[in-house]
């Protein structure tokens, strides 16, 4: 797998303040990896040192296995949106990408053609940017990013302020880039629930820390919280998990239903229990945790 971002000791202070700790990262081909922190935990700046709007403290970025003065061309194969990019108001989409395809002397007329294609603009081209709607306005920030033909793009809360159809609309589109453009993707909100939709692997910062990072099924393999039976005998379920395990936790709930809060990696014993005692199981699955309650927890285990 090729590794298309790679720091080594990343570090940036601001004034005295240690905003990046020494920040060793790497992100590859494929991946749409999400950069899970609380306000002020440094995902921004650590942004802006990747796209060379900050310059680092110390430490050294490679971006496609180029470093130094090698960057700033590997830089041109990104696409980043770190701040809401500001467009003329008065201007139309094909207006305002017409404006920084010339600002940055890239490429040819057509592909303003193509990006309002994939970000689904094609046909509000001719709109005025002040007459967007929030979701519009983030994707035509995606187009102009897309301009340059990246592998990979950086984005800083890209459903920030969206409504439901917004964020649906854009995780959309960037499940589209990645899958059928190959498009790695760096994606930083504050909204948990849409990332866990979205990202295939979640690295959590705290005060300019990696303090966690796991693949999607890590994730889920961590965050199985219970086990959720459908039996056809919820009585003689408690019976048996009494007799077998004298710390189980469990909860008999209505339509058959009983959960169960430890033991959860036994499973195949729990199944295998009840139904060579003759009870019929007639539904089996682990409950996961959403990505906020692993947030929580990892933000309250780091903090005792
Ligand atoms: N130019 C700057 N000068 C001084 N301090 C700064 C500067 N930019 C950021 N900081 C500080 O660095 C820390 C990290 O900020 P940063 O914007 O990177 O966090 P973040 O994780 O992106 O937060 P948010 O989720 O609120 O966007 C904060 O304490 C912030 O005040």
């Amino acid at each position: 797998m090729d590794t298309i971002i790679q720091t080594f000791h990343l570090k940036k202070i601001f004034k005295e303040e240690e905003v990046i700790k020494p920040l060793d990262f790497s992100l590859h081909q494929g991946e749409i990896c999400a950069l899970i922190g609380k306000n002020g935990a440094g995902k921004s700046t650590f942004f802006k040192m990747l796209s060379g709007q900050l310059i680092p403290t110390a430490g050294d970025i490679h971006l496609f296995g180029k470093s130094g003065k090698e960057t700033t061309k590997a830089q041109k194969r990104m696409g980043f949106m770190i701040e809401t990019p500001e467009f003329f108001p008065d201007f139309t989409a094909t207006q305002n990408l017409e404006y920084f395809r010339i600002q940055r002397g890239v490429v040819e007329k057509k592909r303003i053609y193509e990006v309002l294609q994939i970000v689904g603009l094609a046909n509000e081209k001719k709109k005025r940017f002040k007459d967007y709607s929030m979701g519009m306005k983030q994707r035509l920030g995606i187009a102009l990013c897309l301009l340059s033909s990246p592998d990979c793009l950086v984005l800083d809360e890209p459903i920030n302020g969206l409504d439901a159809e917004g964020i649906m609309e854009i995780r959309q589109l960037l499940l589209k880039l990645n899958e059928e453009k190959q498009i790695t993707i760096l994606i930083s909100s504050h909204i948990l629930s849409e990332l866990q939709l979205l990202a295939t692997r979640f690295v959590f910062i705290k005060n300019g820390v990696i303090v966690d990072d796991l693949s999607k099924e890590a994730l889920d393999e961590k965050s199985k919280k219970q086990i959720l039976l459908k039996v056809n005998d919820t009585a003689k379920t408690a019976q048996l998990l009494e007799q077998a395990y004298a710390d189980i936790q469990y909860k008999v709930l209505p339509n058959h239903i009983v959960t169960i809060q430890n033991h959860v990696d036994e499973g195949g014993e729990i199944n295998r229990l009840l139904t060579s005692n003759g009870v019929l199981v007639m539904e089996f699955r682990f409950e996961a945790l959403k990505l906020e309650e692993y947030f929580l927890g990892l933000v309250e285990e780091n903090e005792k």
